[in-house]
């Protein structure tokens, strides 16, 4: 089975530490991961800014058609995802065609500055190319307790951080909630796979 891609982008650091964390609860479950970025679309930023997400190696195509599940992640930008997310996704026409992603899992994750800033409306706007592409979403049940106990981000549709306006460490809910959201798409991957892999041979 291939790895999971762990795929974001991240201007400031926040969303890049979600996707670490959700690499963590992804290898925790005997999971091997794929972290990378899509490319960022300020490179000649005059303001001379560094996306942080540039520190992980860029996707390749083969990456993206070979996973075996996807935790997509992008910072909200007025209440939807960053244009270079969307920029990526609208380059995977080829993908769609071969319906390389289909019956493979997929979890989508968002930091905010704000509380109430717009995390919900950027998740569930990142879920639909996912499911045209015809992957299964998955997002976090409440059975999981620090989806009830949590002060700042974590939501049923997907991990989230409130990073304030100086980009905050994630809480230990925050964490908690990326943990297990990693496992819970390590294991669906394995299941998923098992069930629907062309090339898997029961084993
Ligand atoms: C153009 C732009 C639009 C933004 N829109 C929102 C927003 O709608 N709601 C919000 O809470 N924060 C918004 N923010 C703040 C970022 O979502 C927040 O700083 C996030 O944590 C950045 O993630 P990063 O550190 O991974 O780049 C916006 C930032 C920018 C630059």
């Amino acid at each position: 089975m291939a790895p999971i891609l762990v795929l974001y982008y991240s201007h400031h650091g926040s969303t890049k530490k979600l996707a670490d964390a959700i690499a963590q609860g992804i290898v925790s479950e005997g999971g091997e991961v794929w972290v990378r970025t899509v490319k960022s679309l300020h490179e000649n930023n005059a303001s001379g800014e560094t996306a942080q997400s540039l520190s992980a190696p860029e996707v390749t195509r083969d990456e993206l058609a070979q996973c075996s599940g996807l935790a997509l992640g992008s910072p909200t930008r007025f209440g939807n995802m960053a244009a270079a997310v969307k920029h990526f996704l609208d380059s995977t026409s080829a993908q769609w065609i071969k319906g390389d992603l289909i019956n493979k899992p997929a979890c989508v994750f968002t930091s905010t500055s704000s509380m109430h800033g717009g995390q919900e409306s950027t998740l569930l706007s990142m879920m639909v190319p996912l499911l045209h592409h015809g992957m299964v979403m998955c997002g976090i049940p409440y059975s999981e307790p620090a989806l009830h106990d949590t002060v700042t981000g974590g939501t049923p549709y997907g991990v989230t951080h409130v990073a304030n306006s100086n980009n905050t460490a994630l809480s230990d809910h925050e964490k908690a909630l990326c943990l297990a959201q990693g496992k819970r798409l390590a294991q669906l991957a394995k299941a998923l796979y098992s069930q629907f892999s062309e090339n898997n041979d029961g084993a």
